[in-house]
């Protein structure tokens, strides 16, 4: 198989949106109608008015991959682990075909569980890209050291192989991406056995502490240098909300204060515009049904909206 040529998707400008109406990565409802709101909110026609020719086949459908109740138990303490093996493995189908055309996908979740499908079909077409990862939890807990079970705080544990093996669920995961090619940045919210795999394994990880010391001006580059050198590689971008302060994007599932601010969420996304070799985005767990007012859900959806831009490009003279 080709890897793929990065540049095609981008001198092109191609985008196909992948919206993933998914919350079975986690316990509350309406981070599946995330997909919806930014669809609808005019997520097409922003990336359009960009100059990027707009692929958008409609909302992924997981209703059918669904087990009947009681046919999807636990498998140690994961939750849903059946339902969220067959819906990841379905996005990463769709995720590396779209990239092996030469588009850049536009993945809208949906909780970060899917990123176990993003990431996959991303490296499955990129061999050799990295990673960027924006949150406000590392999201890599394994199938023991979860302590809620809620896939969408795991994912990142089975595409590098920390994961322990699980019966039934996730074997059709590769371990297809090495520690080395990930970089955290936002991080405030990690597990006890998440900080230990960031430290054994030398991830790169900018916490919001190192976001307040060196300015994320600084942190994006250090970043870039560590995974990227020389920008030899393709990378991939996955934004959860909840990395932005709740201040600007209050409607989503796991908030922590203390988070980015409105131009460092959108600087991160333009630098990496900048580097020329971003070939995806993920933009995961805006939860409409969370907001405590009808203006925060807006708030958290234009959040989302102008993150997305800024990866494609807006800002840019
Ligand atoms: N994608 C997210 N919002 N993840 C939150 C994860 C929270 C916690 N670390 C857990 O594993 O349950
Ligand atoms: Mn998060
Ligand atoms: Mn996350």
């Amino acid at each position: 198989m080709f890897p793929c040529n990065p540049q095609s998707a981008l001198k092109e400008k191609r985008v196909a949106i992948v919206g993933c109406p998914f919350s079975g990565g986690q316990a509350r409802g309406g981070v599946d109608f995330g997909p919806e709101h930014m669809i609808n909110a005019g997520l097409i026609d922003q990336v359009k008015e960009l100059g990027w020719d707009v692929t958008f086949e409609g909302h992924q459908q997981f209703e059918q991959l669904k087990p009947a109740a009681n046919e999807d138990p636990d498998v140690g303490r994961l939750k849903n682990p059946r339902y969220v093996s067959a819906v990841t493995k379905a996005v990463s189908g769709v995720v590396e075909k779209h990239c092996k055309r030469g588009e850049f996908p536009l993945t809208v979740g949906g909780d970060h569980s899917l990123a176990i499908g993003t990431v996959s079909g991303v490296m499955a077409a990129y061999p050799d890209a990295c990673l960027v990862w924006v949150d406000a939890h590392a999201d890599i807990n394994t199938p023991h050291s979860t302590p809620s079970g809620n896939i969408h705080g795991c994912p990142l544990s089975f595409v590098t192989g920390a994961a322990e093996p699980c019966p039934d669920v996730f074997s059709w995961v590769p371990k297809c991406l090495p520690f080395e090619r990930i970089a955290y940045i936002g991080l405030r919210d990690l597990d006890p056995v998440e900080k230990q795999i960031l430290r054994e394994n030398n991830v790169c990880a900018y916490t919001m502490h190192h976001v307040d010391k060196y300015g994320i001006g600084r942190v994006v580059e250090m970043a870039l240098e560590r995974i990227n050198p020389g920008l030899q590689r393709p990378i991939h971008l996955s934004f959860d909300v909840d990395a932005m302060d709740p201040a600007v994007a209050p409607a989503t599932g796991t908030p922590v204060r203390g988070g980015l601010t409105w131009r460092e969420g959108m600087y991160i996304c333009e630098a990496l515009h900048e580097t020329g070799k971003l070939v995806a985005m993920d933009l995961m767990e805006v939860n409409p049904v969370l907001g405590a007012s009808e203006q925060e859900v807006q708030a958290t959806v234009h959040a989302g909206l102008s993150l997305a831009r800024c990866a494609l490009g807006e800002t840019l003279l």
